[in-house]
């Protein structure tokens, strides 16, 4: 058995992706962010404070015939961004890309921080990292992937995110046509519940790679590409107007400025982010100056290989082997 999900590019930034996710019966669906970087499907919901669900899709779990409340059990979890939310939990049927994990716990949301409620395209999160991380007490549960990776002809999914345009999430196959090149492999450490692994050097505008490794993690819910001060350095160097704004909390340019591509090296190939998806978006509507999609990982503690980085390859998500999968696009 296998799925297969499109995604959507929220806003003319790719600041995050939505995908349909069924729940209930009879289906409800839901626009959510699918987060390699977490553990937890959590939902906007009928319990969710009608001041902070406006403008919201929300589940009600009391609409769905096959709804349980998982009594006892309460959720709270807190984002690199600082962004947070809460609640109590049940569990339904989850459909995602015609594949349906029977019982699935949904987290429903009794709280949810400001990020959250103007965030309104999206309703919630479908965390794909390790089940070490997720946040349900007093028993943690398992994420819809986790839950379905035994019935999938291979317990493995991809992500195929795009640049302004429709990609996908495939669950149980690789459909190879997706990239140009070769797929290559590189252990992943799930232990911290998050999808780490390590980048063997990298280089700047097509020069060759340097042997400088950097670890970090590959995370689908964070929009940059976030590098130690030393690469961002070494890359904006190139760029002649590059220059650190305060107030955009990070480097800009002139918007007609022609980027270099920034290339890392992991499992053997040699991975490629073109220069144009290092421009990430003016900073307002209608400015000449762009804000970069690669950014310093100083105040964060680890480097993450975010959607700027994702949308030049086919990533391969493979649990039963414990390995990260790039293919060039
Ligand atoms: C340094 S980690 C920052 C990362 N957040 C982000 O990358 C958010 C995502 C977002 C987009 C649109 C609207 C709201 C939020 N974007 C962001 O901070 N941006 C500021 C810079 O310009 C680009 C957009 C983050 O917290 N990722 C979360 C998932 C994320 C999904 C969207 C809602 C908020 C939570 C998760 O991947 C995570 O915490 O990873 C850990 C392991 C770092």
């Amino acid at each position: 058995q296998t799925g297969s999900a499109n995604t959507n590019p929220s806003d003319s930034a790719d600041d995050e992706y939505i995908t349909s996710v069924s729940i209930g019966t009879p289906a409800q669906v839901l626009p959510l962010d699918f987060d390699t970087g977490s553990s937890d499907l959590w939902v906007f919901s009928s319990e969710t404070p009608k001041s902070s669900a406006s403008g919201h899709v929300t589940y009600s779990p009391s609409k769905s015939s096959t709804a349980k409340k998982l009594s006892g059990s309460t959720w709270s979890i807190e984002y690199g961004d600082k962004s947070s939310s809460s609640g109590d939990v049940y569990t339904d049927v989850v459909t995602i890309g015609g594949f349906s994990v029977k019982t699935q716990a949904v987290e429903s949301a009794t709280k949810v921080s400001t990020q959250f409620v103007q965030d309104t395209v999206i309703s919630g999160l479908v965390g794909l990292g390790f089940d070490i991380g997720n946040q349900v007490s007093p028993r943690p549960q398992k994420t819809w992937f986790s839950n379905a990776a035994s019935s999938l002809a291979e317990p493995l999914f991809t992500a195929d995110l795009r640049h302004q345009e429709t990609g996908s999430y495939n669950f149980g196959f690789i459909d190879t046509s997706l990239a140009k090149g070769t797929i290559g492999y590189t252990p992943a450490d799930g232990s911290e519940g998050y999808w780490g692994f390590t980048a063997t050097g990298y280089s700047v505008g097509g020069a060759q790679l340097n042997r400088n490794s950097i670890t970090g993690i590959a995370d689908t819910g964070t929009t940059l590409l976030l590098l130690p001060d030393n690469i961002v350095d070494a890359y904006y160097n190139n760029v002649e107007s590059a220059e650190y704004d305060d107030s955009q909390e990070g480097v800009v340019f002139d918007c007609s400025e022609d980027l270099p591509s920034f290339s890392f090296g992991v499992g053997g190939q040699t991975i490629t982010i073109s220069g144009d998806l290092l421009n990430l978006t003016p900073i307002e509507e209608g400015s000449s100056t762009c804000f970069g999609g690669l950014q310093s990982s100083a105040d964060i503690g680890i480097n993450i290989f975010g959607d700027v980085a994702l949308k030049a390859a086919l990533v391969v998500f493979d649990l039963g082997n414990e390995r990260l999968g790039w293919a060039q696009k």
